[in-house]
């Protein structure tokens, strides 16, 4: 089967070409899918994308009219792509529900010691022969309240990791986790886990009821100096509120994976642009913000298994063996 590889980056390309083997025909394309460069998926029978292609309706519909009948999604997260119209246009959907929960969790815990033992300006400071310790004073995270929202596969590993350090761990799903109940975790209600948590991250997908989830009320809400951590999708964040939270000093710390206009930024060396976004260059001034480009699934553990699955997805999809798919189903 034809695929046209969108977003690919050499190791994309080295790990996809690995799990092949052989037996698909792989186009790999740099170029992130959109209305301009759908063109590329001409006489492919599926496209493979990742976290920042569009899959708009717009977009959807030429990939139809050129004979594309699947999407295999190589990430867990697929709030891009417009569901209604995938199915309207009777394009298959695949993704890779899980490779490595221990990725995006243990980043996360870098993000928060980072932050919170200011390891970013320590390391300046070493170098610059100063090795004063002035504003750098961190906190121990043992005995301090960590707020999970969503505990499915990552969550609830970050919530165990943060148990073994001697956390208090609460958590807002929809769905408790029971085991993760009995390990100690308490699921509260979210007014409850803004008001008690010195630390939340958020784990949960991005949809259209949970866009800004964390706003102007919910920050009010928080503990003075609360430690916001986001590795999830970056509109889960309301960005210019969270910089008045800074500014107000209502925000501690802030620890991002992932941003809101992200697409226009991760995953690119702009290093000789100038930086247009000044909500992103506004972050970028304070000394208790750290940001990571979209990197918390960059493990050589995970690509292995993103390609393995993603190769998986594509064979299922080839062989209509449903069993093999790890099928996005429509809503
Ligand atoms: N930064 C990265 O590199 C990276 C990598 C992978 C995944 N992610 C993000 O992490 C998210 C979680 O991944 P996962 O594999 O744990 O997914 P998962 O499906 O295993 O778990 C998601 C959990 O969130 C819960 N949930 C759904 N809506 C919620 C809401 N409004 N409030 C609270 N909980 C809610 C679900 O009930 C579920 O338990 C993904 O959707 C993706 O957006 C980021």
């Amino acid at each position: 089967m034809k695929v046209a590889v969108f977003s690919s980056k050499p190791y994309d390309k080295a790990f996809l070409t690995s799990a092949n083997q052989g037996r698909h025909e792989l186009v790999f394309h740099e170029t992130a899918l959109n209305t301009t460069s759908a063109i590329l998926a001409q006489d492919c029978t599926a496209v493979c994308c990742f976290v920042n292609d569009q899959l708009g309706a717009d977009v959807l519909e030429i990939l139809a009219k050129q004979g594309v009948k699947l999407i295999a999604m190589r990430c867990a997260g697929y709030n891009q792509v417009d569901l209604n119209a995938a199915r309207a246009q009777g394009i298959t959907l695949t993704r890779v529900p899980e490779y490595s929960p221990h990725a995006i969790a243990e980043h996360t815990l870098a993000l928060i010691l980072m932050l919170n033992r200011q390891l970013h300006r320590a390391h300046y400071r070493v170098h610059e022969n100063d090795y004063s310790l002035d504003g750098l004073l961190g906190f121990d995270l043992f005995g301090k309240t960590v707020g999970v929202i969503g505990t499915g596969k990552i969550g609830a590993t970050f919530a165990r990791i943060m148990l073994g350090l001697g956390c208090r761990v609460i958590a807002y799903d929809p769905f408790p986790d029971e085991a993760l109940q009995t390990a100690g975790v308490d699921y509260v209600a979210l007014d409850a886990l803004w008001s008690q948590s010195d630390i939340i991250s958020l784990h949960c997908p991005l949809t259209p009821d949970n866009h800004h989830l964390i706003n102007a009320d919910a920050l009010l809400k928080m503990k003075p100096g609360v430690m916001l951590i986001n590795t999830g999708r970056g509109g889960l964040l309301d960005t210019k509120a969270v910089i008045a939270g800074l500014k107000s000093r209502q925000v501690g710390y802030l620890g991002l994976d992932v941003y809101e206009e992200e697409s226009d930024l991760f995953f690119e060396d702009h290093s000789s642009q100038l930086l247009q976004d000044d909500v992103f260059a506004r972050l970028l001034t304070f000394p208790n913000v750290v940001i990571t480009g979209h990197q918390a699934f960059f493990t050589r553990e995970a690509l292995a298994a993103i390609a393995d699955t993603t190769l998986k997805n594509l064979t299922g999809f080839e062989q209509q063996d449903r069993t093999l798919m790890h099928l996005i189903e429509s809503p």
